[in-house]
Order: structure tokens, then sequence, then C-alpha cells
């Protein structure tokens, strides 16, 4: 388990980040989501032990990673910045991942080269973009390094290969108890991988939630009854938000959804619906509450 507690950052005056703590689970993937400036970035170079916060702690079961390099040889990053040695081809890369990582797993290597249509031969500085962060990524999975940090890592990729890089590392989680920790600006991108996702804004943790709990507890109902009623009627359930038109209402409800489903029918409405919400409307929802507007993210 990972655990950030209370983390700050400055750049000189600027608070990059501001006591940031949460927990990543083992065998997990978190993704971390925030717009240009956020500090996405940062926190994951203080994650994969690059920069020292310069408050708070960043412990790998119980152990920090900073200055410790038995930990770091456990994580691996793949940076926005990609680095490989100049004029060096895959091969020459692969030797030297494995001179880093005991675990290095050339099986699984190979495997990924052929999956990727890669050729290990050739001057990586003479791949695409695209196809350099499909090496990058490669050579991370290979590692077998438990944490794998990754930095816009579907930026410059195709529908198919995104869609197989997640592929990848949703079985590197199932089949090896792998961390992925992964970042983007879009929230859409990481929630069909993600089990927890955080929201960075302007250097702090907006919010932390497990997506499980995220769409099980929070969701949409529509109502309506023959009667007049208000925003009253419902005064013993958690409303996150409330509109209405007419005689039917909009209501967003926080809670275990079988109870709060069986409180309303016994209200007696004439039409009860339960609509799932998206991990965005949760989102704004969330952030709203908090008195940030989502859309300024
Ligand atoms: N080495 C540095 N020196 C000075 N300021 C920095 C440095 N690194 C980051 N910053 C500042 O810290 C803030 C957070 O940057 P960071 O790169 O972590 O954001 P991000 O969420 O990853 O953004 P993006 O999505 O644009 O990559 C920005 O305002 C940036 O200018």
């Amino acid at each position: 388990m990972i655990e950030l507690k209370l983390v700050s950052k400055k750049f000189d005056r600027f608070q990059a980040l501001d006591n940031i703590s949460s927990c990543i689970n083992d065998s997990s993937i978190y993704g971390m989501v925030g717009s240009n400036g956020a500090g996405k970035s940062t926190l994951l170079r203080i994650l994969a032990g690059i920069y020292e916060a310069d408050e708070g702690d960043v412990l790998y079961d119980g152990q920090a990673i900073y200055n410790n390099p038995e930990v770091k040889r456990n994580v691996v990053l793949v940076g926005d910045e990609l680095f490989f040695f100049p004029g060096a081809d895959l091969k020459r890369m692969a030797k030297f991942y494995a001179s880093v990582y005991d675990n290095f797993d050339k099986d699984l290597f190979n495997e990924l080269i052929i999956d990727f249509k890669l050729d290990i031969n050739k001057n990586i500085g003479h791949y695409s973009k695209g196809m350099r962060r499909q090496a990058a990524i490669v050579l991370a999975l290979s590692t077998g390094a438990n944490y794998l940090l990754f930095d816009e890592t579907f930026d410059g990729l195709d529908p198919v290969v995104r869609k197989f890089v997640k592929k990848k590392m949703c079985e590197i989680v199932a089949d090896k108890n792998a961390t992925v920790i992964i970042t983007s600006h879009s929230l859409r991108e990481l929630e069909d991988i993600c089990d927890h996702l955080v929201l960075l804004h302007k250097g702090s943790l907006v919010v932390d939630s497990d997506i499980i709990e995220l769409k099980t507890h929070k969701f949409k109902v529509q109502i309506a009854f023959k009667e007049e009623f208000d925003r009253e009627k419902f005064s013993d359930f958690d409303i996150v938000s409330y509109s209405q038109r007419g005689s039917v209402a909009n209501i967003i409800i926080n809670g275990e959804k079988e109870i709060v489903v069986s409180s309303l029918r016994d209200l007696n409405p004439v039409l009860l619906d339960v609509l799932p919400l998206t991990l965005e409307e949760i989102f704004i929802y969330e952030m709203e509450k908090l008195g940030y507007d989502f859309l300024e993210v």
C-alpha cells in the first residue's frame, strides 16, 4: 500500500501541491484527473521518488521512497517526456531495464513486442511519437515492478492501441498483483479502468473516492406524486441536488440504494425511476458540494 500523508511541494513560492493525503491500495488502478497545471506530474514524480516533498510523507508499505533505492527498484515511471539512450533500439533499452529491475520479465517483453508490432532492432528515435510511447509502455510493463506509474500515457495513442494498453494494464494488476497509477486530463479516459479516482485541482485533492462506492452510493431518481409537494417531503434523505418541474422532481441522493428506494416507495409516488449517474455527473456534484465549479477544472 502507498500512503500519501499531508504531502506539499513548492517551486520557489508557488504552491504546486498542498497537503495531499490519500491511500493507494495494492493490486488496484488509481487514476488521477486534473486540468493543466493541477499538479498531477509533480505528484507522480514525488511518488516515483524523483522529487522530494517539502512536507509530508510518501510511504510504500511504510518505507519512504525518496533516496531509497530498495523501494525505487519496485517502481517504474513512464513520464510525459520519454527517455531513451540516443540511437538505442528496444533490444538495448530492454538490456538496460533488465540491469536495473531484478524481476525484468523477458518472456513478457518478447510477447509484448509482438503484440505491439514493434521492431526491436530499429532506432527508437526513428519510431513515430505513438510508437515511442508504446515502447516506453512495453518496457515499463516488463520491469516486474510492483508499482507502475504512467503520466498522460494515452496521449498520442490511437484508439485501438489505447484499448490494448488498458487491457494490458488490467492484466498486470490481475495476474501480477501490480498497482497502476495513471494520470489524465480526461475523466472519460480513466473511468473504465480505474478502481479509485482522485481529482486534483490547483494542487489540492478535491475528490478522492473508490469507483464502486461512487457509483453505488450516489444515484438519480425521478419521482412524481398526485398531490402537491416540494423538497421538504424528502427532508429525511441525504440530497445532493434537487430540481422540480411541476409534479416531477429530479433528485440526486446519497445513500444505500436499496434502502433509499424502498423508503421512497413508502411515500407512494405515482412515478419512481432510478437512473444511474455517469462518473462525470458524480464528479460535478461532488465538486459543487465542495464549492468548486467542475467546468473550471
Ligand atoms: N520544476 C518546476 N519548476 C517550477 N514550477 C514547476 C515545476 N514543475 C511544475 N511546476 C509548476 O507546478 C504546477 C503543477 O505542474 P504539473 O506539471 O505537476 O501539472 P500537471 O497537472 O501535470 O499539468 P499538465 O496536465 O499540464 O501536464 C504548474 O503550475 C507548473 O508550472
